[in-house]
């Protein structure tokens, strides 16, 4: 593969599309209601320092980082490239949202998905972009430097679950196996996008391990909050009649308890970015 690299160059307009995509998709994610616990238009869910406005300034930020990140992975660059674009990344998200982290999960889960349509881009590679993350920088990123202090990091090592860092290893699978075939579903059920995009949501917060939940609800939290998506799935989703009053009441119960799947809205925004990019 590395050998195309001398001989090809991605066309530059749409490399540059990938990052609006990217930030699109993030600002889709938020201006999605009711997702339980999670900052919406609506509401602020179980945040106290994060609304709407943040989330929506925290995505533009990330817009041409995300385009550098197309851009690296068009020109073949290594996990180590890519790290230090994403912590740069991080930095200029905390500073446009004074200190707050709204996007940290997105910026790599996101990030990478970037990289990998920029790299499947210049090289006209018909795969699935899980599936270049995962033979290109999966290694990498398993025996990457560990956070000692992040709160992932910690809820890794404390319910031995695998978080952000394994599902991008892995080729992201619940974003191709729970998340795109419920967005799927969700619009075959309604024909409305808001509503594909909950169904999504909760699709995923039943099956994720999420590091969010885990480190504000302990294993009880998780369990509670996959009990809860798994019995609204199980009644038909967004495709139950009254959809949107039982998703708000979970919505509530997951503030009463301060649980918030931020990893899960992270999912979501990855779903809907290769919702479009493999159209
Ligand atoms: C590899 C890193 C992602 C670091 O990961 P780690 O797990 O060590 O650390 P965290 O800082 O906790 O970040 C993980 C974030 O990933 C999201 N996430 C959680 N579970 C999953 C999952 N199962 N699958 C995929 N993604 C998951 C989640 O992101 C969202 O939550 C963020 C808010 O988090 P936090 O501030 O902890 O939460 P609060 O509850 O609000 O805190 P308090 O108010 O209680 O204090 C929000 O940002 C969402 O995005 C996890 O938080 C990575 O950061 C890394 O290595 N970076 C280096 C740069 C890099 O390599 N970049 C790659 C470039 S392509
Ligand atoms: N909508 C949202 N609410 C809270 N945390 C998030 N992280 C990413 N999107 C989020």
């Amino acid at each position: 593969m590395t050998a195309l690299l001398q001989y090809h160059s991605a066309p530059a307009s749409r490399l540059t599309s990938i990052g609006s995509l990217a930030a699109d998709c993030l600002k889709l994610e938020v201006a999605t209601y009711p997702k339980p616990g999670l900052v919406s238009h609506v509401d602020n869910g179980a945040h106290h320092d994060m609304d709407f406005a943040l989330l929506i300034r925290g995505a533009k930020t990330l817009e041409p980082w995300f385009d550098d990140l197309a851009a690296a992975g068009a020109a073949g660059a290594g996990m180590d490239r890519l790290r230090a674009i994403g912590i740069e990344a991080e930095r200029a998200m905390l500073a446009a949202t004074g200190g707050v982290n709204t996007h940290r999960g997105a910026i790599f889960g996101l990030g990478l998905l970037c990289a990998a349509a920029g790299f499947r881009q210049a090289y006209a590679i018909p795969l699935p972009l899980g599936r270049i993350i995962a033979e290109r920088w999966g290694e990498a990123i398993l025996s990457g430097p560990l956070p000692l202090r992040s709160h992932g990091a910690e809820a890794c090592r404390r319910h031995g679950v695998g978080g952000a860092r394994l599902e991008a290893a892995q080729g992201q699978p619940a974003v191709y196996d729970i998340a795109l075939p419920a967005l799927r579903a969700g619009r075959a059920a309604t024909g409305n996008e808001e509503a594909a995009r909950v169904h999504a949501c909760l699709a995923l917060i039943a099956a994720v391990a999420d590091t969010n939940l885990l480190h504000r609800g302990g294993a009880t939290g998780l369990a509670f909050a996959q009990r809860e998506a798994r019995t609204f799935m199980a009644a038909g989703g967004v495709g139950q009649p009254n959809w949107k009053a039982r998703a708000a009441a979970i919505h509530d119960a997951f503030v009463a308890r301060n649980l918030s799947p931020g990893g899960c809205a992270d999912l979501l925004a990855m779903a809907l970015f290769v919702d479009r990019e493999e159209a």
